[in-house]
């Protein structure tokens, strides 16, 4: 199908440039994954045979196939990387860009639905894996070999970082190796993230020795490349505090997401890292606006608030906020950072690019800023964020047919049961605005708050129930009341099932 998916990007890119398919050139990237070259391959072989040039990379990061749009001596009409990022194998996919950021879900429904149209005219059946593969060798053998050329393109993407770093940081003594006296540990896990140790931070004079899992294997024989994994934290935290390191930087299999360590080992990813990256923004745009997704908890809407900036807690996915992001800033409501919980951001002194490699250098910077200016440890800057004493997040498999009609009756039927005074609970109180989904919040006494979320997955077949409480043995109270409203429906009966497991065990 990747073939067709190639045919089809190149038609669309046409669309839209106006431009003859023969005039434009796209790049193709992909990640460690083991299932990845040979999607990558089906791709390139696809763009090919419709007649457009293809840069072929090797394994390469998502941020960086949107740089090979705009970097000059590159600016490729179009990239597309192959990845499944910390997904299993099995949902190995295709993220497209042009200069001007990622396809919407439109364009990609469009993309979709002219390769199986083309997959058809050419007598081919999508899920026929095996007459897929003899086409398309057929095909890659006939399109013409001198539209296909190799790029080694990191080494250039990394010395775009490594100005980006020395300009940022205009070291007064040491300009061109300003990280000489920090050690900063990189974790990729294994991913694609390794060359930000050895071809960024390192030559910028950084010890980068005590880094970890930098081998790219797509089998991930370490843990999860992926900065909200518990094992990937811990193994991040134990090479940061080996190593006696300033800072460790997880990242995910393709860079579009990351989150650090500290210098005391504690791992700052989640609200944390958008807390802290939030400080940052906010002291370089004083009173501008933060946009999260809809999981934030009530802490870090405080702290960002504290810091005299506005917080927009928005929708889950990362093109959510960022589109949000965007639409703001043309409304006149000035908005410098959109980012997820999952690690996912974008800045808009970055073209608006989720781009995990960006945060994380980000963070850096600031660490050298401060130690110039005699200020303290990075983590200093999250003094004032009040933490959850309790997180979770419960995920119910929907087992109806139309798994998003489903969707909609359960968070339609919460919707009803809050409106009618939540069973009684007069300390539970509809969130002012919501996007997605319900979120409540729960009065705690004391000043302390907790909340509750209840919404449709995103992607996966699922309900998905959010829960956070600023006081211990909190979450469990927010639960158990909970399941009131689902004693009221026998219908959500998995739902109610997968709760009481919670609150019972
Ligand atoms: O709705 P969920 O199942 O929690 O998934 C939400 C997640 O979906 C994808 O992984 C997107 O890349 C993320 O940006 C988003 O956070």
């Amino acid at each position: 199908m990747m073939f067709f998916i190639g045919n089809a990007f190149a038609e669309w890119l046409a669309a839209k440039t106006g431009r003859p398919i023969s005039s434009l050139r796209v790049s193709v990237g992909r990640d460690p994954r083991l299932s990845s070259p040979l999607m990558a391959a089906s791709l390139a072989a696809g763009l090919a045979a419709a007649g457009a040039g293809v840069a072929r990379f090797g394994p390469c990061t998502t941020p960086a196939m949107f740089m090979s749009c705009i970097l000059p001596g590159h600016e490729n009409d179009g990239a597309v990387m192959i990845t499944a990022s910390h997904l299993p194998v099995n949902r190995n996919g295709a993220k497209f860009c042009t200069g001007e950021g990622g396809l919407e879900k439109k364009d990609i429904t469009q993309l979709l639905t002219r390769a199986a149209e083309l997959a058809e005219e050419a007598g081919q059946r999508p899920s026929d894996r095996h007459t897929d593969a003899a086409f398309v060798i057929t095909a890659a053998l006939q399109a013409s070999r001198s539209l296909v050329s190799y790029v080694d393109f990191l080494p250039e993407y990394a010395a775009y970082l490594r100005e980006l770093m020395k300009r940022s940081i205009a070291h007064p003594t040491n300009p061109d190796a300003p990280l000489t006296g920090f050690k900063i540990v990189v974790d990729p896990g294994n991913g694609g993230g390794a060359f930000i140790a050895d071809q960024v931070l390192g030559p910028l004079g950084a010890d980068v020795s005590g880094s970890i899992n930098l081998e790219p294997d797509g089998s991930f024989p370490n843990h999860m490349p992926n900065p909200e994994d518990k094992q990937a934290v811990a193994a991040t935290r134990a090479a940061v505090l080996d190593s006696n390191a300033d800072l460790g930087i997880m990242l995910d299999t393709d860079v579009d997401r990351s989150g650090v360590v500290d210098r005391n080992g504690n791992g700052i990813n989640r609200n944390r890292y958008i807390a802290l990256m939030s400080a940052i923004t906010l002291r370089e745009n004083p009173g501008e606006t933060i946009v999260t997704d809809s999981c934030t908890s009530n802490g870090l809407a405080a702290f960002i608030r504290g810091l005299g900036g506005k917080h927009f807690r928005y929708k889950k996915g990362y093109k959510n906020i960022i589109n949000k992001g965007q639409e703001l800033n043309a409304a006149g409501v000035p908005c410098p950072l959109m980012m997820e919980t999952s690690g996912h951001g974008a800045m808009r002194e970055n073209y608006f690019l989720d781009d995990g490699a960006y945060g994380a250098l980000k963070i850096v910077i600031e660490m050298v800023r401060r130690r110039l200016e005699g200020q303290g440890d990075i983590a200093d800057l999250l003094q004032e964020l009040r933490e959850p004493a309790e997180a979770m997040e419960i995920r119910v498999a929907i087992q109806a047919s139309d798994v998003r009609a489903e969707g909609e009756r359960v968070t339609a039927a919460f919707k009803q049961w809050v409106d009618a005074g939540c069973g009684g609970a007069s300390h539970w109180k509809l969130e002012d605005e919501n996007y997605e989904g319900w979120r409540v919040k729960v009065l705690e006494g004391d000043g302390k708050e907790g909340w509750l979320l209840l919404r449709p997955s995103l992607h996966d077949p699922d309900i998905v129930l959010n829960v956070e409480s600023e006081q211990a043995g909190g979450m469990k109270a927010i639960l158990q009341h909970l399941l009131e409203f689902f004693k009221e429906h026998p219908e959500f009966q998995v739902c109610t099932a997968k709760v009481e497991d919670y609150v019972y065990t």
